[in-house]
């Protein structure tokens, strides 16, 4: 579902604007629907109340609860289901923050994720986007989205931008708190400006070489990382809020000194945060991290380079449930046949 659709159906019903402002606030804050007047039924229409049961219940559906799954950090990563059954990831992070998906599956097919190993098996609705923030709202206090779940948000360009729109204003978080975080496209570079709600920008960069981000993000767009740099910069001095470069650690792919020299030269002097983040083990990918002493190492030179990093973990890490392997494992437990394989990977094994 679409926001759209879900203003259509409450105009449908008579609702003015101020009736539809309110129920749109409502909702995204996790509240009743009717909530926010003393007496609702001198506020809104007959109509439009009587319409409200069956509308609650319907947003209720687009993103329910299959499972928790607590990590030590504070973090929680859950399986979402969607009403036609699908599941996608959020996470609640530390510190108030949450992580939204905005695809089933994902066209990009970066060698290390687990989500993009099967390709785009759909598109979210921008209601799907926020129903996530809604349901995790009423678990939590929320006051930062991450757009870092399963998906491109560049490949659902309307969906994100009008659940951005509608959560930076209505669902009152802070423009510089919701995180669009994108493989880059010259599309973002466009969009993103224009936005009435215009959001931090994270940048998955993961390496200097257009060779090697080639065969590691294969189906991104061929953009050269100094144009990608060059092109988020413009976006970060326009917002005033830094670039996070988000560079997944590969042991013996993109943790060599050439790198730490590439990144000292391509963000010299730019408005930008490096994030390290060593991977997330997917068995069958032939990934490794690198030993900490070797990411703590990495992140010092870059740090004696003048470049503010920082080595990160992603969340929910004990859990063994990176972007994608929560559904991942849930699909294996409704197959028999990849059970007996996911017997033997510890990745896939339920909890
Ligand atoms: C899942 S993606 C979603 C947003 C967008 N598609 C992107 O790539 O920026 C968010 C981040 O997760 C990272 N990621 C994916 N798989 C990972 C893994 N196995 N370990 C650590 N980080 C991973 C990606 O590199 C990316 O920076
Ligand atoms: S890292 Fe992001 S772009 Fe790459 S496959 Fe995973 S979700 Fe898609």
């Amino acid at each position: 579902m679409r926001i759209e659709h879900l203003r259509q159906r409450l105009r449908a019903a008579g609702a003015k604007p101020c009736h539809e402002q309110l129920v749109l606030r409502s909702w995204t804050q996790a509240r009743p629907l009717d909530s926010g007047r003393d007496r609702p039924e001198d506020f809104f229409p007959a109509p439009v109340r009587a319409a409200l049961p069956a509308l609650t219940d319907e947003l209720h559906a687009l993103a329910r609860l299959r499972s928790e799954h607590p990590g030590e950090d504070g973090s929680a990563r859950l399986l979402v289901e969607l009403a036609d059954g699908q599941t996608v990831e959020s996470v609640l992070l530390p510190r108030d923050g949450l992580c939204v998906s905005t695809q089933v599956g994902c066209a990009v097919g970066c060698a290390f994720c687990m989500t993009g190993r099967d390709g785009l098996l759909r598109q979210l609705g921008s209601a799907e986007i926020v129903a996530q923030v809604v349901l995790a709202r009423a678990r939590r206090f929320v006051k930062k989205v991450v757009f870092m779940g399963m998906g491109e948000p560049a490949h659902n360009m309307d969906n994100v931008l009008d659940a951005i729109e509608l959560l930076g204003t209505e669902g009152g978080i802070g423009h510089k708190n919701l995180v669009f975080s994108t493989v880059g496209d010259h599309r973002v570079f466009e969009r993103l400006p224009l936005g009435i709600v215009k959001p931090a920008l994270a940048l998955s960069l993961h390496t200097t070489r257009a060779d090697l981000r080639a065969e590691l993000l294969p189906r991104a767009p061929r953009i050269d990382p100094a144009e990608l740099v060059e092109l988020s910069e413009q976006y970060a001095r326009s917002t005033g809020y830094p670039i996070q470069y988000q560079w997944t650690l590969l042991a013996g792919v993109n943790d060599s000194d050439e790198e730490v020299d590439g990144i000292a030269r391509l963000l010299a002097g730019k408005y930008a945060v490096m994030n390290l983040i060593p991977y997330n083990a997917v068995s069958g990918l032939g990934f490794t991290r690198p030993t900490r002493e070797h990411a703590e190492a990495m992140a010092l030179k870059l740090h004696q380079h003048g470049i503010l990093t920082k080595l990160r973990q992603s969340a929910g890490q004990d859990v063994d449930a990176g972007c994608g392997q929560l559904r991942a494992r849930a699909i294996v437990l409704k197959s028999p046949a990849r059970s007996a394989r996911a017997a033997a990977s510890p990745d896939l094994r339920p909890n």
